[in-house]
Parts: structure tokens; C-alpha cells; sequence
């Protein structure tokens, strides 16, 4: 489809793959400036361009990806929640993935089984979370079994505990599998945050940061790959440290990261978020350093959304369609604008309220950017599914 004279930006990613040639409009270089015209289902009839039937295409086909995509899961990303008795794993998989409030959890029994949770964000991201009862509990090898087979162990520990034994319970999963030579990445969450004052608590993470990086290095683990997020379920902090874990298991995520900091560089975004509605997941977000208090913003954005449309939306007629967005306009002088990708994925852009914008121009970019990342996902799934046919041919 030709958008006319414009710059032609390469958004290859690191690893080689092109994203979709997006060609984004700025405000220099529009060759719509005399439009006054902002509303968006105007600019795409008169432009005639990105017409609903090729959206509908888009799903089907995308949709028609999934299925395949489905039938082998052998290259889900596969996560793996450890930490001691009652650190606060399930409870964080029932928060983000099953609606329970924070409240519910308190009632939660002990997990004495192991629970296998087949997970997505969006429609494409897809992984798979195993939530391991506690050592007290656990079977002798639960740890070991299903530690080997996952890309990622994600270390709960209670901050409000003693917490010498967790350290003691990371060190030593972290030292078997080092010595299995199953070197993963160990995601941390100094959990419970919430119970520690304010002021301790970036004292608490350094504490423990560094007790675990010096028993690490006496125990001759070089270079491990470990984070830590100070998380608490009664705040947004445990929606962003997951949102973080997912993006490192995206493989996507780099492309993704081009597209967006081309986006907000020809135009006046301040930043761009790719968020999973449903479990307020942001798979993407361009590379501009993030206060915490946008990405809460994003979250207030997102549960707004959501009680909207679960009064005046249905499941056939969203409060969203392809074609319309959303904007808010806060009183600290921020304005913020959602337009959806898919059913269950958005874009979540911020800007400055001062920002002389160009919407019409702003609503073209952020229409090629939305063909682009449901693109992008379409070409990983093909290559997915190519790779799959190939190893079950060889
Ligand atoms: N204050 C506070 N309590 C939490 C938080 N997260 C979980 N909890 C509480 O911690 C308790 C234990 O949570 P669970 O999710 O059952 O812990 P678990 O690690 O899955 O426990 P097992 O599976 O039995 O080992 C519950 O009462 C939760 O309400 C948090 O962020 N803050």
C-alpha cells in the first residue's frame, strides 16, 4: 500500500528481522497537514486506508496462525514460581491471570500440588507458569523436575519474613542449576513490599541485592542472570515486575521497542505503551526511561477502560472498535490516548497537554504502527510454525 511521499524508516531489529517497513508520517513531513478534520473513521474512509475488510483479514489470519501455533508447545516460554511456604507465589498467578482480588488471596489454601497454568497476553504471547508448592511441601525433586525444563524461575520472597532462609533457598536453586549447566534467569520479587515503610524499603532491596550477589560470587557463580522487583499485590508494582518478566521472554520484544521509539520520534508522544488489556501486562514500550507514576497512570488508564466496557460493551460490539480511540485528559497536564490493536491488546500513548498536536497525523502513525505489530506478530508465528514443520521433517 503506498502512504504517499514519506520517510522511510528501517525498523530491522537486532536480530535481523524487518518489521514491517514502517514508513512513520512527522509533523515536518505531512503531507495531510490541511486536514483539520481529527475524527479518525473520516481520515480512514477519505484516505481509504487501512479499510475494515483488510483489518478483518488480519484477524483471520491471525486467528487461523493461532491454530497452529497451538498444536506445539514446545517452544512456549515456560516459567517456573519458587520461593518458600506462603512467600505469596499463587497468589500472585490468581491476581494478574485469574481477576482474584488481593483481599481473596488471604483465603488461599496451601498449594500442595503442582499447578499448571497455559497462560497469553494479548492474543500472541503465550507461556506457560508452573506454581511449585513450597520445599516444606513440596515432593523432594518437584524442584529439580520441572526447574530443567523452564526458561525462567521466578523467586518469590516474603520481605516481611526472616528472610535469611529464602536467601538461603535462592542461592542453592541457583547453585544446582548452575551446576546442571542449565544457567536460566532467576526473576526475583522482594514480595510484600507493602508491609515494609516507605522509607526502608529501597534500603531492603539493596540489602538484599548485594547478600545475594556476595553468596553468589562465594559460591563461584559468575554472571548470573538475576533481577529483582520490590512487588506487592495491593499496588501497581507487581502488574510492572511482570510486565517485565513477560518482556523478557518476548522475542518479539527489540522489534517491537524499534517500532515504538520510531513512532514517538516523529511525533510528539511522550511515550508509547503495547499493553495486554485483559491482565494490564505492557508487552512493549519504547526505549525512553519510564517513571513509575506513568506506568500506574497506564494501569488507571486500563481499568477505566475495562469498567466501561463491561457496562455499555458486549463481546460482539466493543466499546473500542478497529477504528475509534480514546482520550483522557488529566489534570497535571497530561493527556492520555488509548487505541486498540486487537480485542485484548492497546496501544496506551502519553503526552503533554501543551503539545501543539497534529491529531489527524498522530492518528495515521499510529494506524501504520498498529498494522505493523499485528504484522510483526503474524510474521513470528509463520516463522514459528515454519521452524516447527522443518524439525518435524527433519
Ligand atoms: N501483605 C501482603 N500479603 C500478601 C502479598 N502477596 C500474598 N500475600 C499473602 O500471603 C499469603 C500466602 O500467599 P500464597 O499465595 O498462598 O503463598 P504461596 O507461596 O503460594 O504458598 P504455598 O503455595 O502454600 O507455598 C496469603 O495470605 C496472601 O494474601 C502481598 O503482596 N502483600
Amino acid at each position: 500500500m503506498n502512504y504517499g511521499p514519506s520517510r522511510a524508516f528501517s525498523t530491522a531489529s537486532s536480530n535481523g528481522l524487518n518489521t514491517g517497513g514502517g514508513d512513520y508520517y512527522s509533523s515536518y513531513h505531512n503531507p495531510y497537514q490541511s486536514h483539520t478534520k481529527t475524527h479518525s473513521n473520516n481520515l480512514y474512509d477519505s484516505l481509504n486506508f487501512n479499510n475494515h475488510n483488510h483489518l478483518d483479514d488480519i484477524v483471520d489470519e491471525q486467528q487461523q496462525i493461532d491454530i497452529n501455533y497451538d498444536m506445539d508447545d514446545s517452544d512456549k516460554p515456560k516459567l517456573l514460581m519458587w520461593g518458600l511456604t506462603k512467600s505469596g507465589k499463587t497468589s500472585v498467578i490468581k491476581l494478574i491471570f485469574e481477576k482474584m482480588t488481593a483481599g481473596e488471596t488471604l483465603q488461599l489454601p496451601e498449594t500442595k500440588i503442582v499447578q499448571t497454568h497455559e497462560l497469553t497476553c494479548g492474543i500472541h504471547v503465550r507461556f506457560q507458569i508452573r506454581d511449585v508448592p513450597g520445599p516444606k511441601t513440596a515432593l523432594s525433586d518437584d524442584f529439580e523436575t520441572y526447574a530443567l525444563e523452564s526458561t525462567t524461575i521466578v523467586f518469590v520472597l516474603d520481605v516481611t519474613d526472616d528472610y535469611s532462609d529464602a536467601i538461603n533457598l535462592l542461592i542453592s536453586s541457583v547453585q544446582w542449576m548452575y551446576n546442571n549447566g542449565h544457567n536460566v534467569r532467576f526473576e526475583v520479587l522482594i514480595h510484600k513490599i507493602d508491609g515494609v515503610h516507605e522509607q526502608d524499603r529501597l534500603e531492603r532491596y539493596s540489602t538484599i541485592q548485594q547478600r545475594v550477589n556476595i553468596m553468589l560470587h562465594e559460591c563461584s557463580i559468575k554472571e548470573p542472570v538475576i533481577n529483582f522487583y520490590l512487588t506487592s499485590i495491593y499496588d501497581h508494582s507487581i502488574h510492572e515486575a511482570f510486565s517485565k518478566i513477560v518482556q523478557n521472554q518476548m522475542r518479539q520484544l527489540r522489534a517491537l521497542e524499534n517500532m515504538l521509539d520510531l513512532v514517538t520520534a516523529s511525533t510528539q508522544l511522550d511515550k508509547i505503551f503495547v499493553c495486554d488489556i485483559y491482565n494490564k501486562i505492557f508487552l512493549a514500550s519504547d526505549t525512553r526511561p519510564v517513571e513509575t507514576q506513568l506506568s500506574e497512570l497506564c494501569c488507571d488508564v486500563v481499568d477505566v477502560y475495562k469498567d466501561i466496557s463491561s457496562i455499555y460493551g458486549t463481546s460482539n460490539s466493543p466499546v473500542l472498535d478497529s477504528m475509534s480511540f480514546c482520550t483522557i485528559e488529566l489534570s497535571i497536564g497530561l493527556v492520555l490516548y488509548l487505541k486498540d490493536i486487537n480485542p485484548t491488546t492497546a496501544l496506551i500513548c502519553i503526552l503533554k497537554k501543551e503539545s501543539k498536536i497534529n491529531e489527524a497525523l498522530m492518528e495515521v502513525n499510529l494506524n501504520i504502527l498498529k498494522k505493523n505489530i499485528q504484522e510483526l506478530f503474524r510474521t513470528y508465528s509463520n516463522t514459528s510454525s515454519r521452524q516447527q514443520l522443518n524439525a518435524s521433517i527433519e
